[in-house]
C-alpha cells in the first residue's frame, strides 16, 4: 500500500548517498520519527504539538512542526477542502514528514487528516522506509471542540458561511488503533505531553 499517483516523470532513479540515517542519528543523538496528530478542528492538535516541541527542545531533541494552516499558506496553497484536495494535502505532507523523519527530525505533523485510508497510506510509506510512525489521536468531542471554537470557524460553519466543514457537514473518520490516544477534553495539556514523551521513550526514540 502507499499513495498511487499519476507518474509524469520518466527515467528517474534513486541516488544513494554515503551518509546513512544512522550517521545522522549519531550526529543528533536521537532517531527521527513522525508523530501524526489527527483530530477535529479545535481538538488541540496544534496546542499539543507546540507543547511537545518545547518539551523536546528542553531535552536537546530536534523536532519540527508541520501544521495544516501553515502548510496551506505555502506549499499547499493550491489546495482547498474537497475530499480530493484533502487527499492530496495529506499525500504531500505525508511525503514531507517522511523526508524530515529520514533527516533525523522528530516530525510533529498536525492535520485533521479525516480519512483513515490517507492516514494508513502515510503510515505505510513510513513503514516501507523503516521509519517510526506514531498516530496520535487527539480525541475531543465535537461539543467540546465547538465550544472552544478558537478561530470562530464552527460558528461560521453553523451559519452556512463555510461549506464542508469537518464534523459539521464533512466527515471525520476516527482512528481505531492509534499508537497514542489523547483525550484533550478530559486530560490536561501537561498530561498529554507526558503521555507523548513516555511513548517516545518507550519506543527508544528519545533517551528516558
Ligand atoms: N472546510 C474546512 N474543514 C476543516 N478545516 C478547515 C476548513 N476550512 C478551513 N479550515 C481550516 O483548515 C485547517 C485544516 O487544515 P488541514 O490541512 O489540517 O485539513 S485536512 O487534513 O486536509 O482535512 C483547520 O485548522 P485546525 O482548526 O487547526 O484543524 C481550519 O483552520
Ligand atoms: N487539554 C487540552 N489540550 C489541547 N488543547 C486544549 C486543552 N484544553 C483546552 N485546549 C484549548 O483548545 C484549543 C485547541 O486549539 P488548536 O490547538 O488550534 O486545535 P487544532 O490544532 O486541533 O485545530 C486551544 O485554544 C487550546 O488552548
Amino acid at each position: 500500500m502507499g499513495f498511487t499517483v499519476e507518474k509524469k516523470a520518466t527515467n528517474v532513479h534513486w541516488h544513494e548517498g554515503e551518509i546513512k540515517r544512522t550517521d545522522r542519528a549519531a550526529i543528533l543523538g536521537h532517531k527521527g520519527a513522525t508523530l501524526w496528530f489527527t483530530g477535529l478542528s479545535g481538538s488541540g492538535k496544534s496546542t499539543v504539538a507546540v507543547a511537545v516541541e518545547k518539551a523536546l527542545a528542553a531535552r536537546g531533541v530536534l523536532s519540527y512542526r508541520l501544521d495544516g494552516d501553515n502548510v496551506r499558506l505555502g506549499i499547499n496553497a493550491n489546495l482547498g477542502f474537497s475530499a480530493e484536495d484533502r487527499h492530496e494535502n495529506i499525500r504531500r505532507v505525508g511525503e514531507i514528514s517522511k523526508l524530515f523523519a529520514d533527516a533525523g527530525t522528530i516530525v510533529l505533523s498536525s492535520f485533521i487528516s479525516p480519512y483513515i485510508g490517507d492516514r494508513e497510506k502515510v503510515r505505510a510509506i513510513h513503514e516501507q522506509g523503516d521509519l517510526d510512525f506514531f498516530e496520535v489521536f487527539v480525541d475531543c468531542s465535537l461539543e467540546s471542540a465547538e465550544a472552544r471554537d478558537p478561530k470562530g470557524l464552527y460558528k461560521k460553519a453553523r451559519a452556512g458561511e463555510i461549506k464542508g466543514f469537518t464534523g459539521i457537514d464533512d466527515p471525520y473518520e476516527a482512528p481505531g488503533k492509534a499508537e497514542i490516544h489523547l483525550r484533550s477534553d478530559q486530560q490536561s495539556l501537561e498530561e498529554e505531553v507526558e503521555i507523548v514523551l513516555k511513548a517516545l521513550e518507550k519506543a527508544g526514540i528519545i533517551p528516558g
